[in-house]
């Protein structure tokens, strides 16, 4: 049996609807069942409350009169009909890659949802990540050993990074008679979902592979974006208040703060445009460079000399050619792949003091904060909260439908099901050609660095301005015109 077949539906106008699978794709004769919660007195009186067999959400919100009517993701939320008898449900959950605020939310979320809309009484608990299905006991969840945990960073369950081997953790599926999973976790875990869902499928297991995304560097394409992410920026807040006081209290001063961001600068470009206490934000969609006419000391000694201080919030994937040029250092990986990182705030602030110390046009003071961790351990806002909340129901109606192989998602505003191809396919990227980074420009006044660097290109072979031309993100482009984080940001 080959990979499963994309299944796009196309209507009138240029619709498309990029549809998930069904567990009934590859099992015949599947009994239905009558949706528990039409039962329910809290939802049984809300008219429409299950959503349409054709109801669906639009990628793109901002049309021209004649533009085709494009892609569409089937709508998330109950169905009338069910694919699962509530006690035949045994549903695992697990976590993985690194924490993000609201992980707990999701993991309550998802036993509570079960629990109270489909009187499904069986969740495991995987501990320590994908590996966890094969080499570590699991933990029974109900809704009172779940409870509080809301309140608390990290996940209960634990989470790892490495570990994916397809075979052992759906051999450890089917012997324990696991028929819903829910994976959260970000892109890379994803990948590993929909590796887990296309064995499930070719052994023709009953059992629906959901995942739910987890990011707080909100790389994750096609969704608004990740729960866990509002919580970080203002999290990070305080790192840049604390970096202001500092910097404007001395003359002088130079406060440099780094924030989390491997590929993608959305913690640091949200972050800086709600502070505006930042005078200059780097990114790694966004090379730089030091010397030279156009370069961060010039613009440094300048803001220095107009305002006697200044902040500098880089993100931990920024600047990585540069020190890896200075340090020779070896590509390391972590356990799942990715790129260990060289300490860039380290090294641009030794930089920035070294160069001050040489050239002696300003005496300097320049104080380093690296809240890294803490903007990702802990619990999550009130409207992560409730956003965790809908993303683990939607989650649940999904599989109690019988859909299966799907992201559960914010698009738009509105809750989805993403086939995995569509969300593992790409990273989402802040877009340096785009508006909201020019809002970032000019809220900061400091340079784009891009006339110098228009020929530098990535160890991919890219060039940061080609991606407009990649068409990807121009097509995803969904900020409000006031820039509101609450809305699309995926690029
Ligand atoms: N291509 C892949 N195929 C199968 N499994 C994968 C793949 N990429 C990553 N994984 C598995 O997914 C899990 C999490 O991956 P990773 O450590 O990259 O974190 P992530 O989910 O991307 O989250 P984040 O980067 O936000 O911390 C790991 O257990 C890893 O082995
Ligand atoms: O040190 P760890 O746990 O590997 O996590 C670091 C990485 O995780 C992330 O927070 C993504 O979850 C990145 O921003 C960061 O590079
Ligand atoms: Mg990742």
């Amino acid at each position: 049996m080959g990979l499963t077949e994309p299944k796009v539906v196309s209507g009138p106008s240029g619709y498309i609807l990029e549809d998930v699978p069904h567990l009934s794709d590859y099992i015949p004769d599947l009994p239905t069942y009558h949706n528990p919660l039409q039962d329910n007195p809290a939802y049984s009186v809300v008219k429409q409350y299950f959503v349409h067999v054709d109801d669906t959400v639009p990628q793109k919100v901002v049309v021209h009169k004649d533009s085709p009517r494009g892609t569409h993701f089937r709508r998330a939320g109950p169905r009338q009909k069910v694919y699962f008898e509530s006690d035949e449900v045994q549903a695992a959950i697990v976590t993985c890659g690194g924490l993000c605020p609201g992980l707990n939310t999701v993991i309550r979320e998802l036993v509570c949802g079960l629990h109270h809309m489909y009187g499904v009484t069986r969740v495991l608990g995987i501990e320590g990540g994908y590996k966890g299905f094969y080499s570590r006991n699991t933990i029974a969840l109900t809704p009172s050993s779940v409870n509080g945990i809301h309140k608390r960073g990290g996940t209960i369950l634990g989470t790892s990074r490495g570990g994916h081997d397809t075979n052992k953790i759906v051999d450890s599926i089917q012997d324990r008679g696991i028929n819903q999973v829910y994976i959260i976790g970000g892109d890379g875990t994803q990948k590993g979902a929909s590796v887990i869902f296309e064995e499930v499928r070719r052994r023709g297991l009953k059992c629906s592979v959901v995942g739910i995304p987890k990011t707080i560097d909100n790389d994750i394409p096609i969704i608004d974006k990740s729960f866990g992410f509002d919580t970080a920026v203002e999290e990070a807040q305080r790192a840049i208040n604390a970096a202001h006081v500092e910097a404007e209290s001395v003359e002088n001063g130079i406060g440099v703060v780094k924030l989390m961001g491997r590929d993608s600068g959305f913690i640091a470009m949200y972050a800086t445009l709600a502070s505006r206490d930042v005078d200059c934000c780097l990114i790694p969609e966004s090379p730089f460079y030091l010397e030279g006419p156009g370069g961060l000391y010039e613009y440094i000694e300048e803001r220095l000399k107009e305002n006697g201080h200044m902040v500098i919030v880089i993100a931990e994937g920024a600047g990585q050619e540069l020190l890896s040029a200075s340090m020779q250092s070896d590509k390391k990986k972590d356990a799942s792949g990715n790129k260990v990182l060289l300490d860039v705030g380290l090294w641009i602030s030794q930089n920035i003091k070294d160069y001050f110390a040489r050239e002696k046009t300003l005496a300097i003071t320049l104080k380093y904060i690296d809240p890294t961790y803490m903007i990702r351990a802990v619990p999550s806002n009130a409207s992560d909260n409730v956003y965790c909340t809908l993303l683990a129901q939607s989650a649940v109606h999904g599989a109690m439908a019988g859909y299966t192989g799907y992201t559960s998602g914010l698009v738009n505003g509105r809750q989805t099901y993403i086939p995995f191809y569509r969300i593992t396919e790409r990273r989402n990227n802040v877009v340096i050609t785009d508006r909201m980074w020019a809002r970032l420009l000019s809220s900061t006044n400091q340079p784009s660095f891009i006339d110098v660097e228009v020929s530098n290109e990535d160890e991919n072979g890219k060039n940061p301005l080609d991606q407009l031309a990649d068409g990807h993100c121009l097509e995803d482009t969904l900020v409000d015109e006031n820039g509101s984080i609450s809305t699309a940001i995926a690029c």
